[in-house]
């Protein structure tokens, strides 16, 4: 099923051959230079990601890259995991995401430019973002490419409240006071984007109440759908 699907993106999008001894400089079109592979450098498939604190987006794209070999970007974790690096931009990030705010797009736009070039996968699953209009525009300028579609995990406030304090990992803003600025925040700023993939007609929306196992049955069927 997998591979009837990328051979019929093939021929909606055909891939660009390129001379293997242009391959550090050749970019597909797109601002950032993308790998190639067997002489081929296919156009980026882009997914965002999206759903309030605790919805259980990174569980479940644990799963879509198991099931069909997406390369799995957090934007959460890069800038995590920028934080505890000797980066200059570390004590910033750890007061933003302490207070539950959006880092500056430019920040996090950067880190995940970073992944997509360093890749030598071309399907990606950008996880918790863009946050917010600001993050969506800067992602289109910076990389100028726009996703294929984009999955929103749809949870009440009680449960993502008890899934995110029951996580145990040592996150610095899963406390009851950043979980209430982290939901302010999705609302005011990551529903107008939802809305703005939903107005697209790009917007797939998973009831994200059940077992880990019950929802990616509600995820399966949009990627076996998929034309790629
Ligand atoms: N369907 C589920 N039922 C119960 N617990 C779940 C479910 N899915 C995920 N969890 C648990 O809830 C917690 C939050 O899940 P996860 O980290 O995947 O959410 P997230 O949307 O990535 O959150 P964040 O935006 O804070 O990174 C984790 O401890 C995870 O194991
Ligand atoms: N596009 C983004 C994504 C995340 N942040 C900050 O990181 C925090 C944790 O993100 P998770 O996806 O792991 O929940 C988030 O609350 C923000 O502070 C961001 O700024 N921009
Ligand atoms: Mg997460």
């Amino acid at each position: 099923m997998w591979r009837r699907a990328t051979l019929f993106l093939r021929v909606l999008e055909p891939p660009i051959h390129i001379n293997a001894s242009l391959s550090q400089t050749f970019t597909t079109g797109f601002p950032f230079h993308f790998q190639e592979k067997d002489g081929i450098c296919p156009k980026p498939l882009i997914t965002f990601v999206l759903g309030g604190p605790g919805s259980g987006k990174g569980t479940q794209c644990g799963k879509i890259v198991e099931t069909f070999g997406f390369k799995h970007l957090s934007a959460g974790d890069l800038l995590r995991r920028e934080m505890v690096s000797d980066s200059e931009y570390g004590s910033m990030i750890m007061n933003t995401i302490g207070e539950g705010r959006i880092v500056p797009s430019e920040v996090t736009v950067k880190l995940i430019l970073r992944e997509m070039e360093s890749s030598d996968n071309h399907k990606f699953l950008i996880d918790g973002f863009p946050r917010s209009q600001e993050n969506r525009i800067a992602f289109e300028q910076i990389i100028g490419a726009e996703p294929h579609m984009v999955l929103f995990f749809d949870c009440p406030e009680e449960e993502m409240v008890k899934r995110v304090l029951s996580r145990n990992q040592g996150r610095i803003d899963d406390n009851i006071n950043t979980i209430k600025n982290r939901l302010q925040v999705f609302e005011s700023l990551n529903l107008p984007v939802i809305d703005y993939y939903a107005k697209k007609g790009k917007l797939y929306r998973i009831n994200a109440v059940g077992t880990v196992d019950e929802i990616f049955e509600h995820v399966r069927p949009v990627f076996e759908a998929c034309e790629f």
